[in-house]
C-alpha cells in the first residue's frame, strides 16, 4: 500500500474510506444521469452500478480487495466497458464531473485531489480504449493500486 510520510495514512483512509467514496459516487451519478451527453450511455443504469464502482475504487485506493474477491477483478471491470464505443467528448465530460464532485465530497487536500484526478484521467482513457469496437481486453493483470505516488508498481 502506498503511503507518503507527511500524509501518513493510506490513500484509502485519507479519502475517507467507503463512506466518502459512496457519497462521491452517489452525487456523481446524479449528475451523469442528468447530463445530455452521458445519460444515453447509462440507459441501463442500475443502483448496483453505484455499489460496484464504490467497491472498485475501494480496492484501487488500498482498501479491502472485494472487487477481486467478489466481482471478477480487473478483467471483469474492463469487460463492462466493452462495446460501449465511448467518445473522447463523453470521456472528458465523465472525468470532469468526477473531478468537480471530488472537490466537493472528498477532503480539501491538494495532493489527494491531484492524485485522485490523475487516477480518473488514467482510468477513463483505459475505459475509452477498451470500449472501442474490436478492442480486446486480454489479460490486464491484477486490479491496479493507486495512492500518494500514483500508480503503484506492485
Ligand atoms: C476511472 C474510470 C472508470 C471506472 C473506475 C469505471 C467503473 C465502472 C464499474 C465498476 C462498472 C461496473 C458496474 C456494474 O458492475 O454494474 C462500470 C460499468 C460501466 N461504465 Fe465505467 N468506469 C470508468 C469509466 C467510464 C467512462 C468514461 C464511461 C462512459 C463515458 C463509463 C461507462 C460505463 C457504463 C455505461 C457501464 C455499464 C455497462 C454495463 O451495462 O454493464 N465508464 N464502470
Amino acid at each position: 500500500m502506498t503511503e507518503q510520510p507527511e500524509h501518513g495514512r493510506s490513500f484509502y483512509d485519507a479519502v475517507g474510506g467507503e463512506e466518502a467514496l459512496r457519497r462521491l459516487i452517489d452525487t456523481f451519478y446524479d449528475q451523469v444521469l442528468a447530463d445530455p451527453l452521458l445519460s444515453p450511455v447509462f440507459a441501463h443504469f442500475t443502483p448496483t452500478h453505484v455499489d460496484h464502482v464504490v467497491v472498485w475504487l475501494t480496492e484501487v485506493f488500498g482498501g479491502p480487495a472485494a472487487y477481486s474477491e467478489r466481482l471478477g477483478g480487473h478483467h471483469a471491470l474492463l469487460g463492462h466497458h466493452a462495446g460501449l464505443a465511448i467518445t473522447e467528448e463523453q470521456r472528458a465530460r465523465w472525468a470532469e464531473l468526477m473531478v468537480t464532485t471530488a472537490r466537493k465530497e472528498l477532503p480539501d487536500d491538494a495532493l489527494l485531489q491531484q492524485r485522485f484526478g490523475e487516477y480518473i484521467e488514467w482510468g477513463t482513457r483505459i475505459a475509452l480504449a477498451v470500449s472501442q469496437p474490436g478492442a480486446e481486453v486480454g489479460d490486464p493483470g491484477p486490479v491496479p493500486h493507486w495512492g500518494w505516488d500514483g500508480l503503484a508498481q506492485d
